[in-house]
């Protein structure tokens, strides 16, 4: 049974991009790939996008070396251990951090608080949580400085059968953004998205296909590494806003919404050049292994 040995799990969603959340504050459990892709498998198992692990920081730097950020312990209490649903390891999730830091609240593991940090595989990222239900809030995140990584030459991207230009963009995981006059150019998305030159992301990249809706307002869908069309993605929609606002020669400050199959998303990149997201976050429900007897 695929709950056996596990605590109470519980399931969230950020603009219906969706998780399975498991407490393991102390870092006693060993969830291998296998185990999490059967948990987000929507028909054998729970049904999501990706797990989310609820570990004490200073525990999981025990177990697991993260490079460039290990000293996350004392600004953030509490580690984000992201998987995608084919249980592949992820260096962020935007709309997981959101999801995270509501249950962080909601669960009591950091008292009343409205403000922490959240620590992750790409470091540590500051939320600030609005409550709008008793499991339910708005979250603004830190999703820190994107980078333009100006490392793998031209990429482009099909649409349609044509290679079309794409804009790399790493918000701590790797996107490639594409221009689109209309999301619907993605086409149905079931297969991975062409990208090239071939080989180009050896570690895999989340696709973008964006459209401009108004000035400043954009649609995106997306083909996630890992997991493949989702209905939405945090770290997704904040490359589309910096490569937009980029394109558009956008001052920093720049509010830029950007709406995504479950909902919409906002953003702004402050001044010292951080991107601030603002989004929804919800628990919608619990779920304990049934008696055996
Ligand atoms: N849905 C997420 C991104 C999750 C990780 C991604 N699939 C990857 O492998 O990089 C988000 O909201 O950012």
């Amino acid at each position: 049974m695929i709950l056996e040995g596990l605590p109470t799990l519980t399931k969230g969603h950020g603009t219906e991009n969706d998780f399975v959340i498991v407490p393991d504050p102390d870092g006693a459990l060993e969830i291998t790939a296998a185990q999490v892709a059967k948990l987000c498998d929507r028909r054998a198992g729970i049904g999501a996008d990706g797990l989310l692990r609820v570990v004490r920081t200073a525990r999981f730097l025990e177990q697991e070396q993260v490079p460039g950020h290990e000293d996350q312990a004392a600004d953030a209490e509490f580690f984000m251990d992201y998987r995608n649903a084919d249980g592949s390891v992820a260096e962020m999730c935007g709309n997981g951090v959101r999801v995270f830091a509501l249950y962080l609240r909601a669960r009591g593991f950091v008292g009343d608080a409205t403000r922490f940090g959240v620590a992750t595989r790409g470091g540590v990222k500051y939320v600030s949580l609005t409550p709008t239900g008793p499991l339910s809030a708005d979250v603004t995140v830190d999703m820190g400085v994107p980078v333009f990584p100006d490392t793998r030459g031209d990429v482009t991207v099909e649409v349609k059968g044509t290679p079309r230009p794409a804009v790399d963009v790493d918000m701590g995981n790797p996107h490639a953004v594409v221009f689109v006059d209309s999301t619907d150019d993605a086409g149905t998305l079931y297969e991975s998205p062409v990208v090239a030159p071939r080989g180009v992301y050896p570690d895999g990249v989340n696709v973008e296909f964006a459209a401009d809706v108004a000035p400043r307002h954009l649609a995106m869908r997306v083909h996630e590494r890992g997991v493949g069309e989702t209905r939405s993605c945090g770290t997704g929609a904040c490359a589309v806003m910096i490569a937009a606002a980029r394109r558009d020669g956008a001052a920093p400050g720049t509010a830029y919404t950007v709406d995504v199959l479950g909902g919409r998303l906002h953003f702004v990149e402050r001044a010292d050049g951080r991107l601030e997201m603002t989004g929804p976050a919800e628990l919608v429900f619990d779920l304990v292994a049934p008696e055996t007897r």
